[in-house]
Parts: C-alpha cells; structure tokens; sequence
C-alpha cells in the first residue's frame, strides 16, 4: 500500500507549482501579493502531482547513481524500447517497430520540433479546442497560423464537430492536426468511433498528426484507451507521443517517448534534435515501465476517490456548477459559467478569496470562459480544504463582490 495521503513539503526544491505561479497564470513578478503567504495556498494548477514519485523509479535512479560516471548518454541497448514496448503491448495492445522510437526532453519541445519540420511556412496547425496551450504556443511558436476546431459542448459533455473538423482539413493549407487525447483539459478519452471518424478525415486530407498521448495511463476505473496507431495501422504520417512524466510524477526528469513512423521525417528529427539524454532520466523511465503497475493501479484507485469527492462536493455546496469526472488525467474541467460573468478574472479571483491556485477562463486558447480546470493528484485533506475553500469563495461572491486589484 502507498501513502497517497502523504503531505510533502516541495518548498526549496525550485518546483514551478510552489515558485512559478505568479509568472505563469497571472503573468506577474514575485511582487504581486496576496491576501495569502505563499505556503498557504492550495495549489491545484500545473499538471504534476503532490504525489513521491513511486519507489522502483527511485530505485532505478539509485541503481543507476552507483555506476558513478554520468557521461554523455544515449539509449543504444535495446532495455529501454523493450519496457516501454511491452509497457503498451500490455495496456493498449499496441506497439511499433524499435527504429521508430526517439525521444525528447518533453512532448513540448518535440511539438516545437516537429511543427517547424513538418509544417512549410504558410502552413496551418489544426486543433480541438479548449486546449493546453502550449499546441498554440507551438504554432506561434513556428510563426504558423494555428486553427481551432472547437468542440461542442451540450450538457456537460464535449464530442467532436466532425463537420468543422472536416471542412477546415480540407484546407490545402492545413497540414497538420495535433489530437490530444486523453484530452487536456476536458478529460475526454477519445472513443474508437470517434478515433476512426477522425481517421477518416485525416486520411482524406492526407494531414501529418502528431497525437499526444501523455495522459493515457491516468485512465478512470473501466476507462480505456485506444492509440491512433492502432486505428491507423498503416498510416505513415502519424506521430504518436507518449512519456512516464504525467504517470509517474517525473516531468522534471525531461523525458519522453516520440514514435516517428515517417522514414524521412525521423531522419530529419536525428539530424537536428540534440540525441542525447540523461542516464538517470533514462533508468527511471525503464524502471518505471517495468515495474510501475502497481503503484499506478492504486494511484488510479485514488485518484477515482478524489474525482467523487469533488462531484459530491460540487453539487453539494455549487448546485449551478456542470461537472462530469473526467474519463482520464488528473484535471477536473468545471463549468462555473453559472456564477460568473465571461469576461470575470477566474484565476485571480479564486487566488484573492479562496487562497487557492487554479487555472482558468481564457488560459485554454478558446471555447473555455466560465470554466476553471482543477489539478485533484493531491493528497485527500489536500483536495477537500481546496474545494471547501472554492465552493466559499463562490458562495459569499454576492455577499462580498470582488475587485481585482490593479496589476502591480
Ligand atoms: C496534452 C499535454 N501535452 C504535453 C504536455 C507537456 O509535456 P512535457 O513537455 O512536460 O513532456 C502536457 C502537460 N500539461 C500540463 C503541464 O502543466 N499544466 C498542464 O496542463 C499536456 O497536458
């Protein structure tokens, strides 16, 4: 058994959830204040987990720290591929040929990489929409014009509108279709149906897709998640990105998985990415895929319990709120649209009067005002006094109307 309910003190460690939230959400310096010290906060913003990294990555770590030199590194061996191969055999029946696995120091970088070489300068980024930032960014990023598709929403629940998906891949200018799925920040585990309609449209365009993966282990109980290389076997212009960064607490490790199908797109990736890596990134990753079930499979457990918590919570104390668990990932997609005016400040105003760091409102390039997205991989007591303090905040709103102070 782990001790999920474990409070650990992060402060010191130079972790962005504790040091870098003032310049992230609110796009500030340490000057900006609040009516909370800083180890005060709940913290329910970027996506990793309050969570110690499971004890066999730790111990691979430790394995790897007593070979003592730490050179340059790169996987050469084939230990590596065949856990992380046999990792997705075993969850997703699914694998790929060892020579097109690279990796990356994040999924980021890799979509940074990888829009430049896959889109021509006037070439468009096709995506769904509310969406993690940084596909925007990637675009932006490449000086490409980045085109939204965004979902339809009825009721609480998000589907595909595969008519305006469609139409605007069959732009000759769009090239590429970045897929996140599980979806960040709906939850939605994209099902087979809607994974081969998509299929059918990027197949018909001919559109690259890189299909970002990363939170496909963080399955809710009965969930499952199916690769796009399985629905496209044969489909040469897929990108698949996955990593044990999201799974096993362990984004500051940089490491991740890039499946490059594309002979010549994975030549062009091994000339101009910097193929070196770090050995203690790299043991851990294997240690993990080898023996990390069942720290997950409790860490799921868990984190089932904390989205029940939250849904009897809300409709409990914010009856007007819509929210549905989500099918994957750590992050609950709340719809407050309800209790607040579009164009109202939800990050600052839930730092100000609940003491709580959350992200929000317009963070998730469109299609997501009135919703806050809240990070439940925290310990139970953790989770309860955040929702406690937000459910407050919300409640006393009227009573006590909030003024966003002046940007400092
Ligand atoms: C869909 C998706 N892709 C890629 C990444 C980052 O991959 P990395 O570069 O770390 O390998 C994240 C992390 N999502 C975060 C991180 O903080 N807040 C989020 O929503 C993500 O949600």
């Amino acid at each position: 058994m782990y001790n999920f309910d474990e409070i650990i003190d992060r402060r010191h460690t130079n972790a962005m959830n504790t040091d870098g939230f003032r310049s992230y959400i609110f796009h500030a310096d340490d000057s900006m204040t609040f009516p909370y010290r800083d180890e005060e906060f709940i913290r329910m913003w970027v996506a990793d987990m309050e969570f110690a990294t499971p004890d066999v990555v730790i111990d691979g770590i430790r394995e790897r720290l007593d070979r003592r030199i730490f050179g340059y590194t790169r996987i050469f061996g084939d230990d590596y591929y065949r856990a992380f191969s046999g990792w997705c055999r075993r969850r997703y029946g699914w694998d790929f040929p060892r020579e097109q696995l690279v990796t990356s120091n994040g999924i980021i970088p890799a979509l940074y990489e990888l829009v430049d070489y896959i889109c021509a300068p006037d070439e468009r980024v096709l995506f769904l929409t509310p969406s993690y930032a940084y596909f925007q960014y990637a675009a932006d990023f490449n000086r490409r014009e980045a085109v939204k598709c965004d979902l339809i929403y009825d009721e609480g629940r998000y589907t595909i509108d595969f008519e305006d998906l469609e139409r605007k891949a069959a732009d000759p200018k769009t090239t590429l279709f970045i897929l996140c799925n599980p979806h960040n920040p709906t939850g939605r585990v994209w099902r087979e149906p809607e994974l081969r309609q998509m299929a059918q449209i990027i197949e018909r365009h001919r559109l690259w897709v890189i299909s970002d993966e990363i939170h496909c282990d963080l399955l809710r109980r009965g969930e499952s998640h199916t690769p796009l290389g399985k629905v496209m076997p044969d489909y040469s212009r897929l990108v698949t990105c996955m990593a044990p960064s999201k799974t096993f607490n362990m984004a500051g490790l940089m490491f991740s998985n890039v499946i490059i199908r594309d002979g010549a797109l994975r030549r062009r990736w091994l000339e101009r990415h910097y193929n070196f890596d770090n050995p203690l990134s790299v043991a851990a990753a294997q240690a993990a895929y080898e023996r990390g079930e069942p720290w997950l499979e409790e860490l799921r457990a868990y984190l089932d319990e904390n989205f029940a918590l939250t849904a009897a919570t809300l409709a409990e104390k914010l009856p007007r709120a819509v929210f549905h668990v989500s099918e994957a990932t750590y992050l609950a997609w709340v719809d407050l649209s309800a209790y607040f005016e579009p164009d109202e400040n939800l990050p600052l105003f839930f730092a100000h009067r609940g003491g709580v760091l959350l992200e929000g409102g317009d963070m998730f390039v469109q299609h997501s005002d009135g919703f806050i997205r809240l990070n439940l991989a925290c310990p139970r007591a953790t989770l309860a006094e955040g929702l406690r303090r937000i459910c407050e905040a919300v409640n006393t709103k009227h009573s006590e109307p909030f003024t966003a102070p002046d940007p400092q």
